[in-house]
């Protein structure tokens, strides 16, 4: 029996996805028109003997948390519950504490998965793989290729080419180690936890040494969590690499990280790819009477649009959005509510919920897309200022922003609740 496990984090991540996640918890955003993390769990859904998917995060458990479970529950017909941490645990310590509920019921192996990234999720690839490599090692890695530059952002794998087992894993290196970067996907089996163990007791011991030496109420709780946190990849992987504990399985298949509100817009595009073989019924087919789609698009089934409007490639249109006569969307996600007037025109941007774009306005943003000569290009992780200045990047609207007629809003990041009057461009709009 298989378990899957996916890390949501909780509040304070995802801070490069404000103002979205201001709205909405960040996994629960909407990529390629369903939560970020259903994607995860329709790929658990179809591995052989999955019994359950746990949600581990630090997430109050919210309404909105709570519909996506139930309805994930009833369509993909698998149990998922929501587990959550007192505290930000780590990647490790959230597992830990866990452990327990993990393994009730004798799963023979649990997946782990980070929230924030797209993938392929060859789930039972990567069954086989850690199947042919013997029972004794405790792990299979998701491995892929980066470049040299962009490689020094994630954890870093370097392999025995002959074997696939990790020799050496080094997060987020100043300099080059490998070109194999750290996927964030995961198979273990109980074993892990015997590993993850010995650093919470090595940890607990550095507690009782530190609260010798600091004695005071808060400083003892702080000290309590920190001694708590374990990090996976730093305190786990790292010591377990070269004791044939570890193996790395690297996909050839599209994976990116989603850590930005421009990498959302391009996990749309790669997940919308996909659906020509795994959802085609999402993707929206030129009919008479319809807008004109060009490429990969998906519309909800409420959305109301005018046959005059051309969307795509790329685009997603959620719940009850109203797109009026002559409108052209590209490269963009426009979320539920969202009211886009009549020969509007909005290109590599978010629009936020409720939001109203005016007739004739133009929202625009420079997308952050990977190098397409670059093979093992990455999207980079854009630092939202360069010399001073905002980077240009993807156009967001937060929720419920009003655009006047005749604008044009361009590089810009706008907040929640804003009646804009003019046009601006590269800035974030208070
Ligand atoms: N439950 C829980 N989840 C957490 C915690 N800390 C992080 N997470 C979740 O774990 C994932 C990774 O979090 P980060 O700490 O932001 O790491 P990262 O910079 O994304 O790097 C990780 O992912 C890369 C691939 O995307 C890897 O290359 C890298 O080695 C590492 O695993 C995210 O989904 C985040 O929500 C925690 O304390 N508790």
């Amino acid at each position: 029996m298989l378990k899957a496990i996916i890390l949501i984090g909780g509040p304070q991540k995802g801070t490069r996805f404000r103002p979205l996640s201001f709205e909405v918890p960040k996994p629960l955003f909407p990529v390629a028109g369903v939560p970020m993390l259903q994607h995860h769990i329709e790929a658990c859904a179809q591995v052989p003997d999955m019994k359950e998917i746990i949600l581990i995060g630090f997430y109050q458990p919210n309404d909105e948390l709570n519909r996506f479970i139930s309805s994930a529950q009833q369509e993909l017909k698998i149990p998922i519950r929501y587990l959550q941490e007192f505290a930000a645990l780590g990647t490790g310590g959230g597992i830990y504490h866990f452990r327990d509920q993990i393994l009730s019921g004798g799963p023979a192996a649990f997946f782990l998965m980070n929230a924030d990234v797209c993938s392929e999720f060859p789930l039972q690839e990567m069954l086989r793989f850690h199947r042919q490599h013997g029972e004794n090692h405790c792990g299979v890695l998701l491995g892929t290729t980066a470049n040299r530059t962009q490689s020094l952002n994630y954890g870093c794998i370097v392999e025995n080419h002959e074997t696939n087992e990790v020799l050496h894993f080094v997060e987020k290196p100043s300099t080059f180690v490998s070109d194999i970067i750290n996927c964030g996907i995961y198979l273990f089996t109980p074993d892990i936890f015997g590993h993850i163990g010995t650093v919470f007791q090595r940890n607990q011991q550095e507690r009782i040494q530190f609260t010798c030496i600091i004695i005071g109420q808060e400083e003892l709780t702080n000290g309590k969590q920190m001694h708590e946190v374990i990090r996976l990849e730093q305190d786990i992987f790292t010591t377990l690499a070269g004791q044939k504990k570890l193996f790395v399985y690297k996909t050839q298949h599209f994976w990116s990280q989603i850590k930005s509100a421009g990498s959302a817009i391009y996990a749309s595009r790669l997940y919308l790819k996909q659906y020509h073989q795994t959802h085609p019924e999402r993707l929206a087919t030129n009919q008479d009477g319809t807008p004109k789609i060009i490429g990969d698009v998906y519309i909800h089934p409420t959305a109301n649009i005018d046959p005059s409007a051309v969307l795509g490639p790329n685009v997603s249109v959620g719940k009850g959005v109203t797109i009026g006569g002559g409108v052209r969307v590209r490269e963009s996600i426009i979320l539920h509510g969202a009211m886009l007037q009549d020969h509007c025109c909005v290109l590599n941007s978010i629009v936020g919920w409720d939001s109203t774009v005016g007739k004739w306005a133009r929202v625009e943003g420079t997308p952050s897309d990977p190098n397409p000569n670059d093979p093992y290009a990455k999207i980079d992780s854009e630092t939202l200022f360069r010399d001073g200045g905002l980077t240009p990047s993807i156009t967001i609207l937060g929720c419920n922003v009003n655009i006047p007629s005749e604008v044009i809003i361009r590089n810009s990041i706008v907040l929640p609740h804003k009646d804009l009057n003019r046009s601006f461009q590269n800035q974030i709009i208070l």
